[in-house]
């Protein structure tokens, strides 16, 4: 049996003035559900995570989560924001802001400080903090204070952890350890994670399905149905290659020169690639 889906979109549309970044989506993801969204830098990767939290509202259609209109606060949603640096004055250990994720919004839910703290280190060594625990958060590095994050978020086991990039800054190790930590989440507890990312060979594996803006488009589907040279070229209204390189996914421009992130974007040349090609808190909200 089909459960029923955790996220609903119908017809939805996000536009900012007369700029449309994407309408039409119709999506249903189920519990346990990997989605990945790519796109290239302002396609309304964020701005669709930020519908699902609330915090931005459609101009059409609708979204529900588990049944219910979206609203800010639920705690049926668990965010690992992009990454923003925490400031000096951040009175935190590392331990302290994982904790923040298991009682700190819930008054009444409250756990022995026992419980909490044993519950605090399973979550550290999951995301391989355990070393730093009782750092204090301003004085890690970008990296692992995003493990931080990511142990925050499956703090509260989240009916549906969104991700906003969420190995930014990570080594490869830690790439591999976060994504696979995440995947863990979808599979054995059940959450329907929606992943942004712009560099989707990380978690090739674990993706059920590719969520792909562009141009005021979209297209949804399986890797195998997306990741393709005909959909992308369509998709950004230019050439562009998708090579399998040693299980890899490459995208090339489309005079076949450079090799771009799957996401079709040259983030060593914000410009874009050459002419004629793609130019391409904590806990919850
Ligand atoms: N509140 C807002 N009002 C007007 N424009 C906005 C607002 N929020 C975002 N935008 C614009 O909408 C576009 C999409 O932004 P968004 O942050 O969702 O893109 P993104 O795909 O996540 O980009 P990136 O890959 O760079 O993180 C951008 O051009 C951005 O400037």
């Amino acid at each position: 049996m089909i459960p029923n889906p955790i996220v609903t979109f119908d017809n939805a549309r996000l536009a900012y003035g007369s700029r449309v970044l994407w309408e039409g989506l119709d999506l249903q993801v189920q519990p346990g559900e990997f989605l990945a969204v790519l796109g290239p830098n302002g396609s309304g990767k964020t701005s669709f995570i930020n519908t699902m939290l609330g915090t931005t509202s459609l101009d059409a259609g609708t979204v529900s989560i588990d049944g219910a209109p979206v609203r800010r606060g639920s705690d049926s949603v668990g965010l690992i924001p992009q990454q923003r640096p925490f400031g000096d004055n951040v009175p935190l250990r590392a331990r302290d802001l994982v904790a923040l994720g298991i009682d700190g919004t819930k008054p009444g839910i409250r756990l022995a400080r026992r419980a909490v703290s044993a519950k605090v280190d399973e979550l550290l060594e999951l995301v391989g903090a355990s070393g730093y625990a009782n750092r204090a958060v301003s004085d890690l590095s970008g990296g692992e204070q995003q493990r931080l994050r990511a142990a925050q978020a499956l703090a509260g086991n989240p009916k549906v952890l969104l991700c906003d990039e969420p190995l930014l800054s990570l080594d490869l190790h830690h790439q591999q350890a976060i994504s696979e930590v995440i995947h863990h989440q979808a599979v054995q507890r059940g959450s329907a994670v929606i992943f942004v990312t712009h560099e989707i060979n990380p978690i090739l594996p674990y993706v059920d399905r590719v969520l792909y803006l562009a141009e005021g488009r979209f297209h949804l589907g399986s890797v195998d149905e997306v990741m393709r040279t005909e959909v992308l070229s369509e998709l950004y209204g230019a050439p562009v290659q998708v090579l399998r390189v040693n299980g890899r996914i490459v995208v090339v421009s489309g005079d076949g020169n450079r090799a771009l992130p799957p996401d079709g974007h040259d983030h060593a040349e914000d410009a874009g690639p050459a002419a004629g090609t793609p130019n391409t808190t904590g806990k919850r909200a």
